[in-house]
């Protein structure tokens, strides 16, 4: 079996993936608060999630691994939107919803096993508060309840920070009702105007944290448990699971604050054994963010005709735990790559995906790696089919190419429309008005006609190369077939 090696952020190390009960891997992993379209950097923890989740089927099967990835649709900022636009809130977080859905499709993620919106959980979330309560860890106060964070000593080990230098370095609400500035809120009272749940604290709504802490433990442990999945050893370690996900923007307070919750409610001294957090997609060095506003949408990309694998493409590119930037000249190096690999595997049926690049996503997933190995291994394929007389045999073979990029969530049948929109349009057509008018424009001396023309290919993306011996078109980066329908 091929052994996985993930970076802990819990240990700080590279450690050997031993999953609790290797018939039923379990992932959770925090998805995106619901009011707007998701940004470039929402994307990343999607994509790199989707490489291990495909990973983790892999080794494990696909009956055997459970990957539960949230959405957030009860926040202050969802309630804020709402407000502003007349809109209601359950319009908004719908069609939000739908959006990520369907753009993170783009992008080649396969949908996680569950999608828990929060709002589903809300009794789940008041059983957990009360225990917090009863065994001392929280504490009602105004119609809020809080969480004692001075009551867990091993607050902030996830980041390896004590709770003062965390203090120092957050800015925490200093509010009345609190014991302790640091405690942060589990339920919160609402009024006429905001969406609010009957609870033993009065008409309220939950806090962020403590949703995630609810549906891990309801879809990961008493879910599997109700339906007899789970192995005696796994019941052994009630509650914990194997691997939390998200942004590195999470570890600090939002993942401690998950841990802390979890822990003192169910009385276990971890959450989840390994967690892995994807560093930043950045603007000019810094985080993409829809506070900040530097962000763009992936579907904006997607609009501007940027296609979803070539996304993918560039993500894969960087490993997931170094910063990234988004350039144009990364995507137009991924559209050409794409190209070309997509012309070659036309009608080629995918075998078994090659086992260095399976080992390469298994050393904590290093995609980058990946990526230039599938580079090489087309190369070599390429050089073996050359018939010019210096042809090499390649070890590899275009339908193991063709597995391994698959692997990858490229080259998927999925992600080709671009591809075959490029392919359907005849270019010979053009190529032979262009050589009329060309032959035309030698006896009147005329040439605006032959300019326009190629100007306007050269605009829809199309590589225009004139010769004595004729006219030669291709589709180049960044190919747009719907303007070509506009030429004729
Ligand atoms: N620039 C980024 N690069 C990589 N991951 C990101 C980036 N921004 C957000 N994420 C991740 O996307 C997911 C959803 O985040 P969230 O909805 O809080 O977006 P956000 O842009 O950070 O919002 P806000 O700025 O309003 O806090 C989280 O897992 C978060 O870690
Ligand atoms: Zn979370």
């Amino acid at each position: 079996m091929t052994t996985i090696k993930l970076h802990n952020t819990k240990t700080r190390k590279r450690e050997e993936f031993v999953p609790i009960d290797p018939e039923n891997v379990r992932m959770y992993v925090c998805g995106p608060t619901v009011y707007d379209r998701a940004h470039l950097g929402n994307a990343r923890p999607v994509i790199v999630f989707d490489v291990l989740f495909r990973l983790l089927r892999h080794v494990y099967g696909p009956d055997h691994v459970t990957y539960v990835r949230n959405f957030t649709d009860v926040d202050d900022k969802i309630n804020k939107r709402a407000a502003e636009s007349g809109r209601s809130i359950g319009e908004i977080t719908a069609e939000t919803t739908q959006w990520f859905l369907d753009d993170m499709a783009a992008v080649g993620a396969l949908e996680p096993n569950e999608m828990p919106r929060a709002t589903a959980y809300i009794p789940q979330m008041v059983a957990m508060i009360e225990d917090l309560i009863a065994n001392g860890h929280a504490y009602a106060a105004e119609g809020h309840v809080l969480f004692r964070v001075r009551s867990y000593e091993k607050y902030g080990a996830l980041s390896g920070r004590s709770v003062d230098d965390m203090i120092a370095g957050a800015r925490v609400e200093v509010a009345p009702y609190k014991e302790d500035p640091m405690d942060f809120v589990l339920w919160k009272p609402s009024d006429d105007t905001t969406p609010g749940w009957d609870s033993p604290w009065g008409r309220g709504r939950p806090g962020w944290h403590i949703e995630c802490s609810a549906m891990a433990d309801e879809l990961l442990w008493k879910k599997p448990l109700g339906e007899g999945r789970l192995s005696d050893e796994a019941k052994k370690h009630p509650h914990v699971f194997d691997i939390h996900g998200g942004g590195l923007d999470l570890q600090f307070p939002h993942h401690e604050d998950e841990i802390a919750q979890s822990c003192c409610a169910n009385g276990t001294d971890e959450m989840a054994r390994y967690w892995l957090h994807n560093e930043m997609l950045q603007v000019e060095g810094k985080k993409m963010s829809k506070s900040l506003g530097n962000f763009f949408t992936v579907r904006d990309l997607l609009d501007q005709g940027v296609p979803g694998e070539v996304i993918r493409f560039v993500m894969l590119s960087t490993h997931y735990r170094k910063p990234m930037d988004w350039t144009v000249g990364k995507a137009e190096y991924g559209e050409k790559v794409l190209r070309g690999w997509r012309k070659a595997v036309k009608g080629v049926k995918a075998s078994k995906p090659n086992q260095e690049i399976i080992a390469a996503i298994a050393d904590d997933l290093n995609s980058t790696l990946a990526i230039s190995i599938l580079i090489s291994m087309f190369h070599d394929i390429w050089e073996a089919s050359r018939e010019d007389g210096v042809k090499k045999p390649s070890e590899y073979t275009i339908e193991e190419f063709l597995a391994s990029a698959q692997f990858l969530g490229l080259l998927t049948d999925e992600l080709g429309d671009w591809f075959a929109a490029d392919e359907s349009v005849n270019l010979v057509n053009f190529a032979n008005l262009l050589q009329k008018l060309r032959e035309e424009a030698l006896q009147t001396k005329d040439f605006a006609p032959v300019d326009s023309l190629k100007k306007a290919l050269v605009e829809a993306g199309v590589e225009v190369r004139m010769s004595k011996a004729g006219v030669d078109l291709a589709p180049a980066v960044g190919f747009d077939p719907a303007k070509l329908e506009a030429i004729k």
